[in-house]
């Protein structure tokens, strides 16, 4: 049952991480395409840029402590230390989504995360054979990772994370859309 003010514009009611599913009332069909897609979103983002080029901004890459529900999403005790990723995937320069990537650091050897540098974290967990995505999940809130490294009054109008499993890794990938992006592709407003 989905409680009324979900449907409603009054977004700050919506609770923090929802089902995707429970959060369709409240999206509309253009962003839906976007926010519960499954496949490679550096993929999409690359295709619907064109011919704006696609590159992945490395903002903070390091080992620090995951935020409590970061560490709830992957089953790990919150003060155990994570290999944080946090990147803007840009067209032409512009941010269009921000995302923060958290894994438990003791299931990192041997994967060669160290060194993606700005090159797509999405493309290389794609080519593994062994990729599963958990349940995607959806919050209204903006992401409290960037700070000032958003240009201008970007927004964000849509959060999503999932947790990635492959090789023993477990991964959580959370993205946010930004108002930057749903100017570019004339995207509604929610
Ligand atoms: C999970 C994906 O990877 C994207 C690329 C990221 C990166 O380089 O750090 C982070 C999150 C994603 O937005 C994807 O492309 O679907």
């Amino acid at each position: 049952m989905i409680s009324p003010e979900l449907t409603t514009p009054a977004f700050s009611l919506f609770p923090h991480w929802l089902p995707v599913a429970a959060a369709q009332p409240a999206m509309s069909a253009p962003w839906w395409q976007w926010v519960a897609s499954t496949d490679s979103l550096t993929a999409r983002l690359t295709a619907a840029g064109t011919p704006g080029r696609f590159r992945v901004r490395l903002l903070r890459q390091c080992i620090g402590l995951p935020q409590r529900d970061e560490a709830m999403a992957l089953g790990i005790a919150p003060r155990r230390y994570a290999w944080l990723r946090e990147v803007a995937l840009c067209i032409d320069d512009t941010p269009w989504v921000v995302a923060r990537s958290v894994a438990p650091l003791h299931q990192l050897q041997g994967k060669g995360l160290g060194s993606l540098g700005e090159r797509s974290l999405g493309s290389w967990l794609f080519q593994q054979p062994d990729l599963v995505r958990g349940p995607l999940q959806v919050t209204a809130q903006p992401p409290r990772f960037v700070g000032d490294a958003l240009d201008g009054n970007a927004t964000s109008r849509w959060g999503r994370r999932s947790v990635f499993q492959h090789g023993g890794l477990s991964l959580l990938v959370q993205e946010y859309f930004l108002s930057t992006m749903a100017e570019a592709l004339n995207l509604p407003s929610h």
